[in-house]
């Protein structure tokens, strides 16, 4: 690897070995246009003051919002409302694409069989992932991995081909923004490309969170008011689930004022975009002080959050946040997290020039075992 601006990166780490999100004590989340990134006609200044923004909302926050992403909306909203249009169809027809250990922990998992810290997550949803012929691998010679297989695509056309489109774009945004990070990090613009993550193990989730119990914890707004993805049929359609999801919640399932729709974690790889629909507030961030800040969706903007990759990296300059879902909204919630990884036989380990103030804090990790190590427990099969 070339040599590093070591002293002006030291003179940065000098100044910030303090743990990331210390400072983020804000109410809201940086704003970043990432225009410039997907822009083939920018110039290397433009592309670097975006860095620089990212590196402040990496290191200090670790969550953003980024404008300028040019995902179309069109595609995210036909993806929510598919989604929509799927979860509402019969528990037999959903099992047709159910997530098991035979299926490589791809598929549908129905609703408290997601575990998170030893509770059952409130949500149904979709977990995708990129897909791996498990016979070409062997033939190349490539360890073989449990999650390692094709996915369970849902059924109906319309979401399936929506939501391939979906994955495209979320991949071409995903690289970009790890172009802007590198240049922020002062490592090579093209650091995130080839053995690192140019062939992404990705992962797309499509969530359904039933309203919980109760009233909005925080003070932020929960306006039901705001526009809608949604036609009037389909908000009807919103309407009758919600009253069966409360009639469900009343019997033995019943959602307690405990039980959250996810609970606190950190992103397993390099970076997350949530897509979600608007008007509903339900993702939190945990602050440095460890309270929690709601991250409302906001339009023409993507929720960006770095993963537990980045500390590796970084050897602990980049550190996830920890965030959680809590919808007591009053109304149902889709969203469509994708997560943009690094290859699974990627080996993750700190790059010397974050070693030069302290040495480093973190063993080689290969991306593909972390992987597993979270996924082979993250399900109640026995759940009904
Ligand atoms: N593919 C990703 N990153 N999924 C994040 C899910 C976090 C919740 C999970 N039950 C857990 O306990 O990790
Ligand atoms: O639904 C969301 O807003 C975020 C979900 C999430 O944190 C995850 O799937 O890792
Ligand atoms: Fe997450």
């Amino acid at each position: 690897m070339a040599l590093f601006r070591a002293s002006a990166l030291r003179a940065a780490l000098n100044l910030r070995l303090l743990p990331a999100s210390l400072n983020f004590s804000s109410t809201s989340l940086p704003l970043i246009d990432v225009g410039p990134l997907t822009n083939s006609a920018a110039s290397v200044e433009e592309k670097q003051a975006v860095g620089r923004q990212l590196h402040d909302a990496c290191l200090n926050v670790g969550f953003f919002y980024a404008q300028g992403h040019g995902v179309p909306s069109e595609l995210t909203d036909s993806v929510m409302v598919e989604a929509r249009k799927w979860f509402a169809l019969p528990e037999e027809e959903k099992q047709r694409i159910a997530l098991s250990p035979t299926s490589h922990y791809r598929g549908w998992q129905r609703l408290g069989s997601n575990v998170t810290q030893g509770k059952r997550d409130l949500h149904e949803g979709i977990d995708l992932y990129k897909e791996v012929d498990a016979g070409e691998l062997a033939a190349a010679g490539m360890p073989a991995s449990p999650i390692h297989g094709r996915n369970p695509w849902p059924q109906t056309p319309a979401f399936q081909a929506a939501l391939r489109a979906y994955v495209d774009e979320c991949l071409g945004l995903g690289a970009a923004i790890l172009r802007g990070i590198a240049l922020g990090l002062q490592l090579p613009e093209t650091f995130f490309e080839g053995d690192m993550a140019g062939d992404s193990y990705w992962v797309s989730r499509i969530l359904y969170y039933p309203s919980l119990p109760g009233q909005p914890a925080s003070s932020s707004s929960n306006s039901t008011s705001s526009s809608s993805v949604l036609g009037g049929a389909q908000q009807r359609q919103q309407q009758q689930q919600q009253q069966q999801q409360q009639q469900h919640a009343s019997g033995s399932k019943a959602g307690s004022l405990e039980e959250l729709s996810c609970g606190e974690h950190t992103d397993y790889g390099l970076l997350t975009l949530v897509f979600a629909e608007p008007g509903v507030t339900a993702l939190q961030v945990k602050s440095a002080e460890g309270r929690w800040l709601d991250a409302p969706p906001m339009p023409g903007a993507v929720v960006v959050n770095i993963g537990d990759m980045f500390s590796v990296l970084t050897n602990g300059l980049y550190t996830p946040t920890a965030h959680r879902v809590v919808n007591r909204s009053g109304r149902d919630r889709v969203s469509i997290p994708f997560f943009y990884e690094t290859n699974f036989e990627a080996v993750i380990e700190p790059q010397p020039q974050f070693c030069v103030q302290r040495p480093a804090q973190f063993e080689p990790v290969r991306y593909g075992s972390h992987l597993e190590s979270k996924v082979l427990h993250n399900f109640d099969f026995e759940s009904k």
